[in-house]
């Protein structure tokens, strides 16, 4: 069967996977409530950066196989597979995560329907949610209309969003029903041989906040690590490679440096912890606040280093802050650790001066207290210390020469562990890192 399908909300997870859907040849409505964003999209301009996804648009548009709308009733007639892709932010002044956008779409959705259809939730929530909005479905369902709810949660990374959609390591269905499962294994099998667990709508909704936790703890335990180097005089970057031999702990995820951010990894261990109280769980996930308390220290080391490196006091110095994403490849500035170490030292009193190739947008929209420059050299230029704190490649590329050729004085601090020292020492730079002698 070719499913109609709609993604509502269509953020960095909904474009993406409303893209990649019409690649694979289905019909998708895309919805947000978010009107210029609908307009943007329906012209093929991407809202957000994102490899490859830009192409894979405007290709859904020109087939005519993708479209954006702002209308429930229009979703409603259209799809026979609707997405839920809403976003679940941490509350303000609270680990819980704000699930309204997605109780907003299931009453907004609901009564318009017309045709059978089954609801997929790929949002991250708290346990519980998936049923809550289930019963919350047929309540509100118009008489004769045959509906059903799925939790299929998303393990995508931004930078590598379409990769990881057309190519996931594993498909994850929460499902109460065998007709939910078979219709979801169909919608997913132009993507091939993947690795498929059908489960109940907790463990669903547990293994994505479980790999999460994971990811999260693995980044934390390698910074504590460079805690214990700091402390010790150890070199936590040769640490991690001793340790990333060992098939058993691997490499990834053990890149220490200025700790983890982003719209998902902090929110989503908070959340966890919080929906874990509350269900009397807690105590199994107290060590996560652990995580989280270690990868908050690494903000404030990188800032210490700075300081070292002035002498004692960031007051006055001119500061060059090179990165403003939470992550290379990507312009999402949630929780970003540089722009969280720039407020940091603005506050301080340093002068500082921000550069990211695709984040200053939303950077100057948030911060817009913070100095901004038009790129690296630029940001750099008359600095007594530079901090790079996003590891885009045009920052790992720099040569120490041509950018020691603006500075006021060659003080770098490398937050993301990714420059040889040696060739910066070379060069007559004062280099720190953290967790490095
Ligand atoms: N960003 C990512 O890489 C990934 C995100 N996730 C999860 O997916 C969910 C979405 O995340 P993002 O896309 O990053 O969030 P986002 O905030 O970028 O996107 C949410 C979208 O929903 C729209 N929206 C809000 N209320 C609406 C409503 N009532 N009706 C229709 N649209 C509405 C917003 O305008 C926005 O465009 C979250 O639960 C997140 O944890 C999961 C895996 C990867
Ligand atoms: O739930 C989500 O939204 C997504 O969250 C993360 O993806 P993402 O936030 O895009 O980025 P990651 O590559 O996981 O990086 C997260 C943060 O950890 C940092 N990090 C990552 C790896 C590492 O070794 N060290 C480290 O500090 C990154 O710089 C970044 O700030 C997960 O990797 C995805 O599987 C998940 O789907």
């Amino acid at each position: 069967m070719r499913y109609w399908m709609t993604v509502i909300g269509t953020g960095y997870l909904g474009i993406t996977h409303a893209a990649c859907m019409a690649d694979l040849g289905y019909e998708v409505l895309g919805l947000d409530i978010d009107e210029d964003k609908v307009r943007q999209l329906n012209a093929g301009e991407l809202p957000i950066y994102e490899a490859g996804l830009g192409e894979l648009l405007r290709r859904g548009l020109d087939s005519g196989r993708l479209r954006f709308t702002t209308s429930y009733a229009e979703a409603a007639g259209f799809g026979d597979v609707h997405f839920l892709c809403l976003g679940t932010p941490q509350k303000p002044g609270e680990y819980r995560a704000d699930v309204s956008q997605l109780d907003a779409a299931i009453e907004a959705l609901a009564p318009h329907l017309v045709k059978d259809c089954l609801v997929v939730g790929k949002s991250t929530v708290p346990v519980g949610t998936a049923e809550r909005l289930a019963d919350r479905l047929a309540e509100l369902a118009p008489a004769g209309v045959r509906t059903d709810l799925a939790w299929n949660p998303e393990f995508l990374r931004e930078g590598f969003a379409v990769q990881d959609t057309l190519r996931p390591d594993r498909i994850v269905l929460g499902v109460r029903n065998r007709r939910a499962e078979m219709i979801l294994r169909e919608v997913y099998s132009p993507l091939g041989d993947i690795p498929t667990v059908t489960v109940g709508f907790t463990t669903a909704e547990l293994v994505k906040v479980a790999a999460n936790a994971f990811l999260a703890t693995k980044i934390s335990f390698i910074n504590a690590m460079a805690e214990v180097c700091e402390a010790t005089g150890g070199d936590v970057v040769q640490l991690s490679r001793a340790l990333s031999y060992d098939t058993r702990i691997g490499g990834r995820f053990l890149h220490p440096g200025v700790g983890f951010g982003g719209g998902c990894l902090p929110k989503d261990i908070r959340a966890f912890m919080a929906r874990a109280d509350e269900l009397g769980a807690g105590r199994a996930l107290a060590f996560l606040e652990e995580v989280d308390a270690i990868n908050t220290r690494r903000r404030t080391r990188v800032a210490a280093l700075a300081r070292q490196l002035l002498g004692g006091s960031i007051d006055g110095a001119r500061v060059a802050v090179l990165g403003a994403a939470f992550k290379p490849d990507s312009d999402d500035i949630r929780d970003s650790p540089a722009l969280d170490v720039a407020t940091a030292i603005d506050r301080e009193g340093g002068l500082v001066s921000v550069y990211d190739p695709a984040a200053l947008d939303n950077a100057r929209k948030k911060y817009p207290a913070l100095n901004y420059a038009e790129s690296a050299l630029d940001a750099a230029t008359g600095a007594t210390v530079v901090l790079l704190l996003t590891e885009w490649t045009e920052f790992t590329e720099l040569d120490p020469e041509v950018l020691g050729a603006v500075v006021a004085r060659r003080n770098i601090v490398d937050g993301r562990n990714v420059l040889d020292p040696d060739v910066w020492r070379d060069a007559g730079w004062q280099y720190r890192a953290p967790g490095r002698p």
